[in-house]
């Protein structure tokens, strides 16, 4: 019998993690849904639970399995599940073991990165989910602090809410970046916590999914100069 490997596809703010694997030499330089092996008389969600603990030091629940059971090589089979992260987690690193690069990839953009071929079956799916979720909103801070509190206080309210680093357009250094906090909570909930936080909305509904990365706009009206 094939021994079992689970993999995550992890779904924060309308996008799933991808990840570079290291080694073997022959899949190094493609790109995975984090996970492993699952150890005998382990259960699969308790498996791809402890393999993302170990692999990224987070913390998830599987959502449900996606449809498909995928050969790997001789000895191996894949599944994946969609699963959410359930602990506080601004900036995920890699694990420099089996990692070494991570992204957060939208709907359109699933095909930029080169998978592994046993990972290719679930796309679709996970494609459309994504597509399902809940219109994205980004907040931007100057301030990590405003960011980082913006977001607790989201989540606090029962939104999914984290932090990412920025960039404005015509930016060509690592200096000064903002902040984005990106949510699923409702506009005039981030709308109130911009305002008191110096922060401004970033409406270009384009930008939130479909292209990461891309530098953002200035605000065209004033911002409050943040008094002491
Ligand atoms: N984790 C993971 N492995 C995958 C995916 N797609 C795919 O073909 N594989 C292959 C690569 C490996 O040959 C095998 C899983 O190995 P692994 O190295 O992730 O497993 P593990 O963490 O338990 O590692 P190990 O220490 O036993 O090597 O399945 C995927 O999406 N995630």
């Amino acid at each position: 019998m094939r021994q079992l490997v689970v993999a995550g596809a992890v779904v924060r703010g309308g996008r799933v993690l991808a990840a570079r694997r290291t080694r073997p030499p022959e899949a190094a330089g493609r790109w995975e849904l984090p996970g492993g092996k699952v150890e005998p008389g382990e259960r699969p969600d308790d498996a791809l639970a402890r393999e993302l603990r170990e692999e990224l030091a987070v913390d998830v629940e599987v959502v449900r399995w996606l449809a498909g059971v995928v050969p790997v090589g001789e000895a191996h089979e894949l599944r994946a599940a969609l699963v959410r992260l359930t602990g506080e987690v601004d900036q995920l690193e890699p694990d420099g073991d089996t990692h070494d690069r991570l992204r957060w990839l939208g709907p359109d953009e699933l095909d930029e990165v080169d998978w592994l071929e046993p990972d290719r079956p679930f796309l679709a799916e996970v494609a459309h989910e994504l597509h399902q979720a809940a219109p994205t909103l980004r907040g931007v801070f100057f301030d990590e602090d405003d960011a980082a509190q913006a977001a607790r206080r989201l989540r606090g309210d029962g939104y999914d809410a984290h932090v990412e680093r920025e960039r404005l357009a015509g930016e060509d250094d690592d200096e000064d970046h903002p902040w984005a906090v990106l949510t699923d909570a409702p506009a005039v909930a981030l709308e109130l916590l911009v305002d008191e936080l110096d922060g401004w909305l970033d409406l270009e509904e384009e930008q939130d999914t479909t292209a990461v990365g891309s530098p953002l706009e200035l605000p065209t009206t004033p911002r409050r100069i943040k008094r002491p």
